[in-house]
C-alpha cells in the first residue's frame, strides 16, 4: 500500500491522502486497514485510487448510459444476454513475481479494476453526479451480487510462471481467471457478468462487451451471423462500436455483420487523452471523490471475492496450466459458451484509413 500525503492541513489548507492498492488481502485485512486509516483521517480526506476509474472510456460509461435515450430502454435483462468485462495482457509478471504471487490475478485486477467497471455498467442512475450519489449506487450493485458459484470460475496459471526465482516452485497463484458474477436485482436477474483477466495471453486489451439477445421471430434467418454487440474498448486505441446486422450491399437480400464505429484516433484527431493517474491526481487536488473508492464500496467488493480467494489460498481451487501466448485455458471459453455467450463467426473489421 502506498500512501501519498498531498498537503498538511494548516489554517485554510487541507489534508488529503491518496491510497493505492493493495487495500488488504481479504475482507478482514481490508477492514482492519480501513479502521487504522480511519483513525488518522476522515473519509472525505481519503482517496482510494483505482486507476481504471481514471481511464477515458471508463469515465465515459455514465455519459453513454445516462445521456443517450437510445440505451435507456435496452439496458436490462429483457434485452441484454450477457456482459463481458475483459482484461488481457500479452506479457507475464516480469520482475513482479514476488509481489504478484502473494496476490494473484483476482486481487490484482478483478476484485478492483474490473469490479469497478462492472459497477458503472450495472448501476442505476444516480440522483446527480455528486460523488456520494454515484458511490451510493455502486455500493447497491456490489451488495446485490450473489455468492460466486464454483462452476462459474475457471483459473489458470501460465507455464513458466514458476520459473521466476521470486515465485515459489509449488505456487498455486492464478495468473488467469474467468469469474461469472450474478446481480440479484430487477434489472439484471439472470444476466451473467463475465469478468476475465489474464497475463501472458495472446493479446493486450481491456474492453466491455455487451451482447444483446437474439431477435425474436427472425425473418432474415440471420442469427447464425451474430448477435448485436456493444463494445467499449478501453485500451489500446480507445473505441466504441456496435456490431449489427445490415443488408449485404448488392442485388440480393442477404445479411451481413457490420459496425457503427467511433474510433477515438479517427474522430478526435490531435486530442490528447490524459493518463488515468494524471486525471485522478488532479481530482484529488480539486477535492472531487467521484472517481475514488469509498470504504463501504471496498468492503462490499472484498465480501464478494473473499470466500473464493481463501479457497485458492488454501490450495482447494487449482489453476489449470496454459501456454504463454495462448487465449488461456480452453475451459474458460467453454464456460463463456455455457453462460450464453455466442461468438460471432465471419465478422471482418476493415479499419478506416485516416
Ligand atoms: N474501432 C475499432 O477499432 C474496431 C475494431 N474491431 C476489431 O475487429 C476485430 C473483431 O472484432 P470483435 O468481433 O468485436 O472481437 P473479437 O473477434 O476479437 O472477439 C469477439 C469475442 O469472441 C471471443 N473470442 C475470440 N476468440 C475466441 C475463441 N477462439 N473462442 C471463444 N471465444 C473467442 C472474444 O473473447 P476475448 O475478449 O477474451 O478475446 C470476444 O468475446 C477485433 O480485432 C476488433 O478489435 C472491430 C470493430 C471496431
Ligand atoms: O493495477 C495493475 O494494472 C496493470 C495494468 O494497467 P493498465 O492501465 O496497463 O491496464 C497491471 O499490469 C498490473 O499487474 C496491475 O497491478
Amino acid at each position: 500500500m502506498l500512501i501519498c500525503r498531498l498537503f498538511v492541513a494548516n489554517l485554510g489548507g487541507w489534508t488529503r491522502v491518496v491510497v493505492e492498492k493493495p487495500f488488504g488481502k481479504d475482507l478482514e485485512s481490508a477492514e482492519e486497514l480501513s479502521t487504522q486509516i480511519g483513525e488518522l483521517f476522515e473519509e472525505p480526506q481519503i482517496y482510494r485510487i483505482d486507476h481504471y476509474l481514471g481511464k477515458e472510456l471508463v469515465q465515459n460509461m455514465l455519459v453513454l448510459r445516462f445521456a443517450n435515450r437510445l440505451f435507456l430502454p435496452l439496458w436490462n435483462r429483457d434485452n441484454i444476454d450477457n456482459v463481458q468485462i475483459v482484461f488481457r495482457e500479452d506479457f507475464g509478471t516480469e520482475g513482479r513475481g514476488g509481489y504478484f504471487d502473494q496476490y494473484g490475478i483476482i486481487r490484482d485486477i478483478i476484485q478492483n479494476h474490473l469490479l469497478q467497471v462492472l459497477c458503472l455498467v450495472a448501476m442505476e442512475k444516480p440522483v446527480s453526479l455528486k460523488p456520494e450519489h454515484i458511490r451510493d449506487e455502486k455500493v447497491k450493485v456490489l451488495e446485490s451480487v450473489v455468492p460466486i458459484s464454483d462452476d462459474e470460475v475457471v483459473l489458470g496459471q501460465y507455464e513458466g510462471y514458476r520459473d521466476d526465482p521470486t515465485v515459489p516452485d509449488e505456487s498455486n497463484t492464478p495468473t488467469f481467471a474467468t469469474v461469472i458474477l450474478r446481480i440479484h436485482n430487477e434489472r439484471w436477474e439472470g444476466v451473467p457478468f463475465i469478468l476475465k483477466a489474464g497475463k501472458a495471453l495472446n493479446s493486450r486489451k481491456a474492453e466491455i462487451r455487451v451482447q444483446f439477445k437474439d431477435v425474436p421471430g427472425d425473418i432474415f434467418k440471420c442469427q447464425k451471423q451474430g448477435r448485436n454487440e456493444f463494445v467499449i474498448r478501453l485500451q489500446p486505441s480507445e473505441a466504441i462500436y456496435m456490431k449489427l446486422t445490415v443488408k449485404q450491399p448488392g442485388l440480393e437480400m442477404s445479411t451481413v455483420q457490420s459496425e457503427l464505429d467511433l474510433s477515438y484516433g479517427q474522430r478526435y484527431q490531435g486530442v490528447t487523452i490524459p493518463e488515468a493517474y494524471e486525471r485522478l491526481i488532479l481530482d484529488t487536488i480539486r477535492g472531487d471523490q467521484q472517481h475514488f473508492v469509498r470504504r463501504d464500496e471496498l468492503k462490499a467488493s472484498w465480501k464478494i471475492f473473499t470466500p473464493l480467494l481463501h479457497r485458492i489460498d488454501r490450495g482447494e481451487f487449482k489453476p489449470l496450466p496454459y501456454k504463454p501466448g495462448s487465449r488461456g485455458p480452453a475451459e474458460a471459453d467453454e464456460l463463456l459458451r455455457k453462460a450464453g455467450y455466442v461468438q460471432t463467426h465471419g465478422y471482418i473489421w476493415i479499419p478506416p484509413t485516416l
